[in-house]
């Protein structure tokens, strides 16, 4: 890929478009009307960075939309490094900014597939003294075996395939992309 957007057909490491930005806000929506009978204006949104940044920003705009004011906070977490597969542990960057205890917490990421990071997020978030964990991911990869924490909600089912765009980076780049491609 030379740096163009949309993609050059006759590239051949161009990505494939999966779901298009329209898809996603359509995604994001439906997301927003699950969701919001769940949550209050007391329920603290949690983005997990930093891909989880263009969801975030998208769903709780939604939610607004149909009249939802959540708080938000982030919780800075890797554990793919720049490298296309989990290296199994999670490094916590930066930690919550505001108390979280005794409250609602709706945790967000961009995807879900090992299901470490996200695991990860509801331990620390307990730990936090949250009354209630909720989670929700843009998107769902298939895994051979049972993962130790299911998001309580879910916008789209993902192939297995290394995803880029709308948040999903391949060794930093591509977070940037629009619309939701495939590398492989
Ligand atoms: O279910 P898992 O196998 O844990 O994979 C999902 C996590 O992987 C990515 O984060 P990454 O660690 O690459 O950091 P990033 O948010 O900076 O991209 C992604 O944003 C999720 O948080
Ligand atoms: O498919 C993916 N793409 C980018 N980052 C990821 N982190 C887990 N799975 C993926």
């Amino acid at each position: 890929m030379q740096g163009l957007y949309p993609p050059d057909m006759a590239d051949p490491t161009t990505p494939t478009v999966l779901l298009s930005d329209v898809e996603i806000q359509r995604v994001v929506a439906d997301l927003a009307h699950r969701i919001a009978p769940v949550i209050d204006d007391e329920t603290v949104a949690v983005v997990l960075l930093t891909g989880g940044l263009w969801f975030a920003a998208d769903l709780t705009r939604a939610l607004s939309r149909v009249g939802r004011q959540v708080r938000f906070d982030a919780l800075w977490l890797a554990s793919y490094g720049d490298g296309q597969s989990s290296r199994g542990r999670i490094d916590v960057h930066a930690p919550y900014q505001r108390p979280i205890a005794g409250r609602r917490v709706l945790i967000l990421d961009d995807v879900f597939d090992t299901g470490l990071s996200l695991a990860e997020a509801v331990r620390i978030t307990r730990e936090a003294g949250a009354a209630d964990v909720l989670t929700c991911v843009f998107a769902r990869k298939p895994w051979p075996e049972p993962r130790a924490v299911e998001p309580d909600f879910v916008g789209w089912e993902a192939p297995n395939r290394f995803l880029v765009g709308y948040g999903l980076d391949h060794a930093g780049t591509l977070r940037g992309l629009p619309d939701i491609c495939a590398l492989d």
